[in-house]
């Protein structure tokens, strides 16, 4: 799904309205009507006071325009302006009028009496600033959101939380509405994925107010959001006349004293996302216990006992993944420089892997074309240098991929595929997964999809969306606590499964079945 810019969500406005022949409070009539049957489907009529602040733009215009279908239906309303401009909206004038119309006389907030009081069992409607936020709420203003936030009352956003920006962070953090629900038109926006701006959406939905299709097809956008309907047509069937040469083979390289485990998290998630064979090649102190522990894995022991000295990559690997517990030890980065130099073929660099990269930065310049870079946060700052804000850091990671012709997995709570100058935001995931060995898990996942001749681009994006989607099914059956990296790759087969499922059918749809 696409995420678009601000710029674009107002293009797509004025598109629609020329090819559509209508005026632009018919999109803001649509966008109310919307926002009112979610609210009523809900609420059912229930004489819950509801508090509806709006902003003099338009979605302050929104906000008035749904006061309206509230006021209609027997809710018990009170609508405030919050007039923090003289610059009015048309299409908000024309809102207030309609609401006069009805005698409804909403209340003008200027900064100069109390915030009203709301009780923590009422509702809030936050129409205050929309996508249109281009500086910072004016003082009082900002008090004002903090004094809703702090009422505990439920938050229903429109569109956006008011005083989020749509390209920056917020100057003062206390001073953008925390929504419990934000309604958003049409599209998500890009904030709602971001760690420094995520944290003021609890959930999420869309509305669909019928802007024009040709234009969302039609335009490219710098963002796409990753959900069934993205991964699901990159699936590659396996078919009856193949074997494991069809599957590939990857070589996981890493591994150290006392971090043998990362080799085998990442070979086991390998084999089990479908990978048709595994090499690991690790330390000699770890032969025994991985040989035991998963013999589906062939092992590879390196002459020293504790660290790796040798990478050797031969034409039977299809696919290197390397780095995963890997140490830097002078003699592993001496290995890291001599196979970096010659190695061609498909990579996934993680871990130690990305922290030598970092320690030696002439050495990314010999990185492989396509090659996967997958770094938390703290593995990217080593690898990029600091930044201002997550938006800051988003374009240090295009200017990067597009520099090195890699594709970097930006690791979190929404793990972001940049390639070039386009991020794919995944969906799936949790806070169950913040465990020791996830990442190995996704690093093996990654390689397994290359290695079955998935696409670089195609195999990041599809092992991202299946490592989280098997992280929510972990934690429906075990809870948040208890999942550990091993439990992750226990419910990669499910995770498939459940990527095949068909939604359930509609109650009404049931009925008609015979
Ligand atoms: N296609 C869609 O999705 C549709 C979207 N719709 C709705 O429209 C909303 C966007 O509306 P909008 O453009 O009028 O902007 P909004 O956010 O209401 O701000 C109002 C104005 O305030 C100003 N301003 C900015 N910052 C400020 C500040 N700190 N302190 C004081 N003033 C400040 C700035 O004007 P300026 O003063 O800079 O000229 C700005 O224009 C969108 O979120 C959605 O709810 C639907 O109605 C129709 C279809
Ligand atoms: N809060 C979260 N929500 C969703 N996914 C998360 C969250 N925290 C971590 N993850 C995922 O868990 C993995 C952690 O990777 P990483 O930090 O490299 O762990 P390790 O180095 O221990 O293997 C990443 O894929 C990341 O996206
Ligand atoms: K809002």
């Amino acid at each position: 799904m696409k995420i678009f810019s601000a710029q674009q969500i107002y293009d797509a406005d004025n598109f629609t309205i020329t090819k559509q022949d209508i005026s632009s409070d018919i999109l803001m009539e649509r966008s109310a009507l919307r926002i009112f049957e979610w609210m009523h489907q809900r609420l059912q009529g229930a004489q819950v006071k509801i508090h509806l602040f709006c902003g003099i733009g338009n979605n302050g215009g929104d906000g008035i325009a749904l006061a309206r279908y509230l006021q209609e239906n027997g809710y018990d309303i009170k609508v405030y302006v919050v007039n923090y401009s003289e610059k009015r909206s048309k299409d908000f004038l024309i809102n207030l009028d309609r609401l006069k119309d009805r005698k409804l006389w909403p209340e003008f907030l200027d900064g100069n009496h109390d915030a009203p009081k709301v009780q923590r069992e009422d509702i809030v409607v936050d129409a205050i600033f929309g996508i249109g936020l281009n500086r910072p709420p004016a003082p009082w203003v900002g008090e004002l959101i903090g004094h809703l936030n702090v009422s505990g009352a439920f938050t229903l956003a429109v569109d956006i939380p008011s005083g989020m920006f749509m390209e920056r962070i917020p100057e003062n953090p206390e001073h953008v509405i925390r929504a419990n629900y934000v309604l958003s038109f049409q599209a998500p926006k890009i904030p709602f994925f971001l760690p420094q701006t995520g944290i003021y959406v609890n959930q999420w939905e869309l509305l669909d107010i019928g802007l024009d299709a040709e234009y969302l097809l039609t335009t490219q956008t710098a963002f796409e959001f990753i959900g069934k309907p993205e991964v699901l047509p990159m699936y590659i069937p396996r078919l009856k006349f193949t074997h494991k040469g069809t599957y590939g083979h990857v070589l996981a390289i890493g591994g150290s004293k006392g971090k043998i485990g990362a080799i085998r998290l990442a070979s086991e998630a390998a084999l089990t996302t479908g990978a048709g064979r595994v090499t690991a090649q690790i330390p000699k102190c770890g032969y025994l216990p991985l040989q035991t522990s998963v013999p589906e894995v062939m092992v590879e022991a390196d002459d020293q006992e504790d660290f790796l000295t040798n990478f050797f990559v031969s034409d039977s690997h299809s696919v290197v993944c390397l780095g995963m517990g890997m140490g830097q030890e002078d003699k592993t980065v001496s290995a890291f420089n001599r196979f970096i130099k010659q190695y061609t073929g498909p990579l996934v660099i993680d871990a130690d892997g990305l922290n030598i990269l970092a320690k030696h930065p002439e050495l990314k310049g010999h990185l492989p074309k396509d090659a996967i870079l997958t770094p938390h946060p703290k593995e990217l700052k080593r690898l990029l240098g600091d930044w201002k804000d997550d938006f800051e850091k988003l374009e240090l990671v295009k200017a990067f991929s597009i520099k090195y012709k890699c594709i970097v997995i930006l690791k979190g709570a929404h793990t972001i595929v940049v390639q070039g100058g386009k991020g794919f935001i995944n969906s799936t995931g949790n806070p169950g997964m913040a465990t020791a060995g996830t990442g190995d898990v996704l690093a093996g996942m990654v390689a397994s999809f290359l290695a079955q001749g998935y696409g670089p681009l195609q195999a990041s994006i599809f092992a991202v969306y299946l490592h989280g989607l098997a992280g929510d099914l972990a934690i429906a059956e075990n809870g948040y606590e208890a999942m550990t990296a091993s439990k992750l790759i226990d419910f990669i087969g499910k995770s498939f499964l459940e990527l095949f499922k068909r939604p359930e059918p509609a109650p009404e749809e049931q009925q008609q079945q015979p």
